[in-house]
């Protein structure tokens, strides 16, 4: 499997009623395969740019190409959003159901009416029966399968919303904010799996700079630009990226 290539080309995001672009003309290109961290104050733009990728904003000018792919032609969004495992800085749980159901949901898409029996019958449907049973084994959820998510602790749903996008073994690995409400051992073991989907593109946005600092590629975002992009930043670098004031 072969991960998805990014290309934004001077893409600016302007929200409604905002005087400032969320992107200011932001230019960066992913390599297939590539992992690299996304930094910055909070407000500076990482979520916009992680929801552009899926078509989840719309820019207000620039290109936007994700595998190929138009995230704001319809159809091809669809196809984009199927080989991309994307987990939300809020996460998206669906409630009413449990654990096991929601790391299910994730894969639907791909469902014939047998499967779509047996997640109904709170079974798993043999195609990803080993891939779940590993993935619940990893992050410690083999015991709350059967839970339903309002009952889960924040760490406890942030490891289930990232079982879910890790079952489809995606070509596309977006992950927001994914380890701020994890233990440091579960903490470690989100990366260690994000970073592990063999050839995936992977795009993680933090404010850790130490798990920033474990990539090779950093960009780093500053009120909607960029302001660095390459091997880590050091010490001073970071000093003026998180800086106050422009
Ligand atoms: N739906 C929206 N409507 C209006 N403004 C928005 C919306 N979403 C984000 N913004 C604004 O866009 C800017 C960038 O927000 P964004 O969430 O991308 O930042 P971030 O770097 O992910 O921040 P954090 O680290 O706090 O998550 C902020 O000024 C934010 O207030």
């Amino acid at each position: 499997m072969t991960g998805a290539d990014i290309v934004l080309e001077d893409v600016t995001v302007t929200f409604a009623g905002r005087a400032v672009p969320a992107l200011d003309r932001v230019s960066v290109s992913v390599r297939a395969g590539e992992q690299l961290a996304l930094v910055g104050p909070s407000g500076a733009g990482k979520s916009t740019l992680l929801r552009l990728l899926l078509g989840g904003v719309r820019p207000a000018g620039g290109r936007v190409r994700v595998g190929g792919l138009d995230p704001f032609a319809t159809q091809q969004v669809r196809q984009l959003r199927q080989f991309t495992g994307y987990v939300r800085q809020r996460d998206d749980l669906v409630p009413g159901v449990s654990a096991r159901t929601n790391i299910l949901m994730g894969q639907s898409w791909s469902w014939r009416m047998p499967d779509w029996w047996a997640v109904a019958r709170g079974r798993v449907p043999s195609r990803h029966a080993a891939r779940l049973a590993e993935l619940a084994e990893g992050h410690g959820i083999t015991d709350i399968l059967d839970e339903r998510v309002e009952n889960l602790s924040g760490g406890q749903r942030q490891r289930v919303a990232l079982a879910r996008a890790l079952l489809g073994d995606p070509r596309l690995l977006l992950a927001d904010e994914t380890t701020s409400g994890l233990d440091p051992v579960n903490a470690a073991r989100a990366v260690a799996d994000l970073t592990s989907v063999e050839g995936a593109t992977v795009m993680l946005s933090t404010h850790d700079v130490s798990l920033a600092g474990r990539f090779a590629r950093v960009v780093a975002l500053r009120a909607g630009r960029i302001a660095h992009d390459g091997a880590p930043p050091d010490a001073r670098e970071t000093e003026l990226i998180y800086a106050h004031g422009s």
